[in-house]
């Protein structure tokens, strides 16, 4: 698994496409893109657009999964041989936590967190390589809203369990991916 970061228009969506093709290409897999955002307005159904586009024209057989939650329910659409990029993880959290409308208590959290987790260790298991990206939002000081700061701890801890299980994990930074964990592969 190769998890990727970064913060809003860093390159991430970019760079992680490069990177599940290269892998595509190595394994001999299709390519699978798992969209889990939804077009909420105008500005994103034309970037969405834009993506898609681009996926169309590009040199690789992209095909296209909208998933904004239950990611496990694609596992049997994937074989073994098989790329999958999940674009993205903050996405697929906050479609968790918002969903149902629920009093973000400890209980819900650690449910939401496992959920996801296990949803993501099924793709894991039935494909050759899963590619994870997600934002890098924690960067800013917290402040003391309770909300802001149930959310920012959940992603963190969300953050660091995925590069525990990555082999290996990136950092991309205004275009440029650092190689935070693992070799060069
Ligand atoms: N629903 C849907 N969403 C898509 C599709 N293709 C891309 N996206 C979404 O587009 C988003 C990624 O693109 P951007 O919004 O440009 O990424 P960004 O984080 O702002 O910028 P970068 O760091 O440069 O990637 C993710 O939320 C994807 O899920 C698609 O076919 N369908």
């Amino acid at each position: 698994m190769i998890f990727i970061t970064g913060g809003v228009r860093s390159g991430k969506s970019t760079f992680a496409e490069q990177m599940a093709a290269q892998r595509a290409k190595e394994l001999g897999g299709r390519l699978h893109y798992l969209a889990t955002g939804a077009p909420s307005d105008e500005e994103m159904s034309k970037r969405i657009m834009r993506h898609q586009q681009k996926r169309s024209e590009s040199e690789f057989m992209w095909r296209t999964w909208e998933q904004p939650r239950h990611i496990e329910r694609l596992a049997s659409s994937f074989s073994k041989k098989d790329v999958v990029l999940l674009d993205c993880v903050t996405t697929l959290l906050n479609n968790e936590l918002f969903f149902l409308n629920q009093e973000w208590e400890e209980e819900f959290l650690r449910e939401v967190f496992e959920r996801l987790l296990d949803g993501i260790g099924v793709l894991q298991a039935n494909c050759a390589e899963l590619v994870l990206v997600s934002n890098e939002v924690l960067n800013e000081p917290l402040g003391t809203n309770e909300l802001v700061l149930k959310y920012s701890f959940m992603l963190g801890n969300l953050h660091q369990e995925l590069v525990k299980r990555a082999d290996r994990a990136y950092l991309v930074e205004s275009g440029i991916p650092i190689l935070v964990k693992g070799g060069r592969g």
